[in-house]
């Protein structure tokens, strides 16, 4: 199901992606369907829509798909496709009547049908406000548009939301650090104030306590607990040797998040060159990883999984001198089932030196119960660091169990614009489509992240959307650019994931389509929008997602999907102090009937 290499396997994966029941009903169908099928692309063959502008590589998928899928899957692929184009040819109409061959597409949508099409039943005119005029006649509207669920009204409820700050008054000079930390922090990584997070757990751990922090997304909490290893590490009396091998861990749950780890610790180093810090992840060639542990490295930042596995079986890595250990993301650390690893670190770790001669740090956006018990195990007498805005400054560093509230409290970034769409299951994709073309390609040049459920589905829907959404006929034709689609999952090899990381890092504009591998701790500077188009499977799960963008003070927006059946969702998440906005479907749909050539912008909903 992970090979996208050709148009079959594309229509394979829309089978058992999209529509994992409908085989049965297929069979059931199967004769009558395509006696239906067939003639209802007689029927397009008439009125000269897919003549005029299908690609010869979306006939083929038609034309396959005749012989392998059950009727709703290829419908709902030849819709995708069919109803991106006929309303860009409703669009034609608007600017080329009334050419003789324009005039043959104006039969594509006809009042009666789209009355019918009950694309908005609150608004049934809404086809015709952006297509234009349309003269009575025979048409054709895609099935997509008939026959969906009513849309339920989502009684908007007040929502208490939580908001923390995310930067204090507070400068790094105030902090007692060394000078060369402090130019290098201001020249080198453009830091100058701290942010509250960093406010508050620098100074605890230069004091040498362990640290339970807990602060929301894109609030600085690598440089929080980087800054006092690094400090700690440089004012060492006796100065330390690259031989010495690590002084400090960092253990982190996806490879990209150590490698942006890994990239911070660089370059706060810089001043202090004598002092190496290193990747040791899952995926890279193990020999080389041995031969660089040989040389040498004194902050380690890593996956469990292959950390566990040089300290069985690489006898150069030694771990007498450890005296940091800090686990970022603590609550996916567990989640992924690290568990038995971090378990077997700390007991390697307390063999060696003992529970009580190392500084401990848990970090996460979120804490969950699971991570309570991670910190029983791995802390000692830890200082509980939360900035939530409404909590007395004199909470905020306590041990009582007054301030367990506050710990699980949720808080999303307050720049951070949040929005549900409800989309019965038929139109989910075109919908997806709409609103790429909509942000990305006829609008400005956004940044995107698309989460989806699973490898498989990543796969189909980059293979898709990258070959409908970028055909170059409609570009000549109706403007846009070329999206630049990506696509990021644990299944792909280390070195291509690593590629695509850090090119969609470096990018201006486009869209990243990827599963949970990318939820946390990334990122991913100019991302203006999240997308999930699968519910999270919790709220915690949200949270990270959406924390993609709107990260260290700046704007951004999210987007969740659900189906009409998941509504109960928005209320969930309310009552985890989550606010969300309605975007209404027909808003995004109608992107599809503007055209850019137009730069129509003030018809586009913002
Ligand atoms: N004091 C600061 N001033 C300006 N930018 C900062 C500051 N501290 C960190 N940053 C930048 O903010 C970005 C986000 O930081 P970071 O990734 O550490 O956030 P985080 O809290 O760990 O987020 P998440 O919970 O999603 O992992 C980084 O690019 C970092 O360089």
């Amino acid at each position: 199901m992970t090979n996208m290499d050709n148009e079959s396997s594309l229509e394979l994966n829309l089978v058992s992606d999209t529509y994992v029941g409908a085989p049965g009903k297929a069979t059931k169908q199967g004769r009558g369907w395509r006696e239906k099928k067939k003639r209802r692309n007689q029927k397009r063959t008439y009125t000269g829509a897919h003549a005029h502008t299908s690609p010869s590589k979306w006939r083929k998928v038609e034309a396959d798909s005749d012989d392998e899928a059950p009727p709703d899957l290829l419908q709902s692929n030849q819709d995708v496709k069919s109803s991106v184009k006929d309303s860009k040819t409703v669009q034609t109409q608007r600017t080329s009547l009334p050419s003789p061959k324009s005039k043959k597409k104006e039969v594509q949508l006809s009042p009666s049908k789209r009355k019918e099409a009950k694309l908005s039943p609150s608004k049934p005119d809404s086809i015709t406000e952006h297509g234009g005029k349309f003269p009575q006649g025979k048409g054709v509207i895609s099935s997509l548009f008939r026959y969906n669920p009513e849309i339920p009204v989502v009684a908007q409820e007040t929502v208490q939301e939580n908001k923390e700050e995310v930067f204090s008054a507070e400068k790094f000079g105030d902090l007692n650090l060394h000078p060369f930390m402090i130019k290098n922090l201001e020249e080198n990584l453009m830091v100058t104030k701290t942010t509250s997070v960093q406010k508050e757990a620098i100074p605890v751990l230069l004091q040498g306590k362990d640290a339970l922090v807990k602060s929301q997304t894109g609030s600085g909490k690598t440089l929080a607990y980087s800054i006092p290893v690094v400090h700690c590490l440089q004012a060492k009396k006796q100065k330390i040797q690259r031989s010495d091998g690590p002084y400090a861990i960092v253990l982190v749950p996806t490879r990209e998040l150590a490698i942006q780890t890994h990239d911070v610790i660089q370059k706060l180093v810089k001043p202090f060159c004598w002092i190496v810090p290193g990747c040791i992840i899952g995926g890279e060639r193990r020999k080389a990883e041995k031969a660089r542990l040989r040389k040498g490295i004194n902050i380690i930042v890593a996956t469990p999984g292959r950390l566990v596995d040089h300290t069985q079986n690489t006898q150069s890595l030694q771990l007498g001198r450890v005296e940091w250990l800090i686990l970022d993301e603590a609550d996916r650390l567990l989640d992924m089932g690290f568990e038995k690893d971090i378990r077997a670190i700390l007991s390697g770790l307390n063999d060696r030196r003992g529970s009580t001669d190392r500084q401990n740090v848990l970090l996460s956006a979120t804490l969950s119960e699971g991570v309570e018990r991670l910190a029983g195990m791995s802390l000692n007498n830890p200082v509980k660091i939360t900035v939530t805005k409404d909590l007395p400054s004199e909470k905020q560093q306590t041990n009582s169990e007054e301030d367990k509230s506050a710990e699980e409290r949720f808080v999303t970034p307050a720049e951070l614009k949040q929005h549900f769409i409800l989309v019965p299951s038929k139109l989910r994709l075109v919908t997806l489509a709409a609103f790429i073309l909509w942000k990305c390609k006829f609008g400005s040049h956004e940044k995107m992240l698309v989460f989806l459920s699973t490898q498989d589905s990543v796969d189909f829907h980059h293979h898709l959307l990258k070959n409908v959404l970028n055909d170059e006929d409609d570009e000549a034709e109706f403007g846009g650019h070329d999206i630049t689609f990506s696509r990021l999952h644990g299944n792909m090899t280390q070195q291509e994931r690593t590629e695509v990381f850090q090119q969609f890092r470096e990018a201006r504009s486009g869209v990243l389509l990827c599963t949970d591998v990318a939820a946390r701790g990334l990122h991913l500077p100019k991302v203006s929008w999240i997308l999930q188009y699968n519910t999270p499977g919790s709220a915690t799960d949200y949270i990270h997602r959406a924390g993609r963008t709107a990260r260290i003070g700046r704007q951004g927006q999210a987007l969740l999907f659900l189906l009409p059946s998941e509504v109960e969702f928005v209320k969930v998440l309310a009552t985890n102090n989550i606010s969300m906005e309605e975007m209404a479907m027909d808003e995004v749909l109608k992107t599809l009937f503007i055209n850019s050539k137009d730069s129509d912008k003030k018809k586009t909903p913002r």
